[in-house]
């Protein structure tokens, strides 16, 4: 071999490795998808913004379809992505929608305001939404009361919500999205998700579906020792 091919072969092989070496990276990078749900105006924009942006946003407009955002969080040294789909509470911004926000979905956030009984009693509703898109009884689901800064106008009873909570199989949170010292308190409700999808889950992803013609990878469940958090 000449040398500018032993160099054009050089360079080949590296860029192989690299793409080998990020394909790698991309693959061992796990992502979970969280979905939050509940009436418009509960909050959960507000929520979502706080768990990972870390502030309260000045102005929040409805949402419409979904917005993405996501965290990167690091749980027994493994880095893991946590995607969260802030959805539309609104039923004229989210129709469309529906079936994607469901779609391999791996967590589901359900949230309330403590200071509105109507988007409490609605939650029977949007728990039937989610069983009725085939949401699996393994996915975890946890119950957020949100507003919880506004303390003379509370609607919602912490026992009654506990109930409810208990009767579907729910952790319960109550907090403020608005409040900085609940910062904590709200990692804590993506990173208890987190921590039960990383015991849930292996690393590995196989299975090429096709679904509608397009090619889906479906994750492999198995058990797995349980996570410290
Ligand atoms: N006092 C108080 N206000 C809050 C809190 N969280 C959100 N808000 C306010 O409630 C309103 C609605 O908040 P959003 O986060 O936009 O509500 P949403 O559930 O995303 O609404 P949709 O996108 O329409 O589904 C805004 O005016 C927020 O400032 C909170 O913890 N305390
Ligand atoms: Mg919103």
């Amino acid at each position: 071999m000449t040398s500018s091919s032993n160099d054009a072969a050089q360079s080949l092989t590296s860029s192989v490795d690299l793409s080998t070496s990020s394909l790698e990276l991309s693959i061992q990078t796990r992502i979970f998808k969280i979905i939050v749900i509940g009436d418009s105006n509960v909050g959960k924009t507000c929520l979502t913004f706080r768990f990972t942006g870390g502030s309260f946003p000045d102005k929040t407009e409805a949402t419409i379809g979904v917005d993405f955002r996501e965290k990167a969080v690091e749980i027994e040294g493994e880095t893991i992505k946590v995607q969260v789909w802030d959805t539309a509470g609104q039923e004229r911004f989210r129709k469309s929608m529906v079936e994607h926000y469901y779609r391999n979905v791996h967590a589901v956030v359900f949230v309330y305001d403590v200071t509105k009984m109507a988007s409490f009693r609605n939650l029977q509703t949007w728990i039937e939404e989610c069983n009725g898109h085939r949401v699996s009884a393994s996915v975890p689901r946890v119950l957020v009361g949100n507003k919880c800064d506004l303390v003379d106008q509370i609607q919602v009873p912490s026992n009654m919500a506990l109930k409810f909570a208990d009767a579907h199989n729910m952790l319960l949170f109550e907090t403020s999205a608005k409040d900085p010292r609940e910062s904590q308190n709200i990692d804590s409700i993506f990173m208890s998700l987190a921590c039960r999808l990383k015991a849930q889950r292996s690393l590995l992803y196989r299975d090429v579906e096709r679904e509608d013609g397009r090619v889906r990878l479906t994750q492999e469940t198995e058990t797995k020792s349980s996570c410290p958090c």
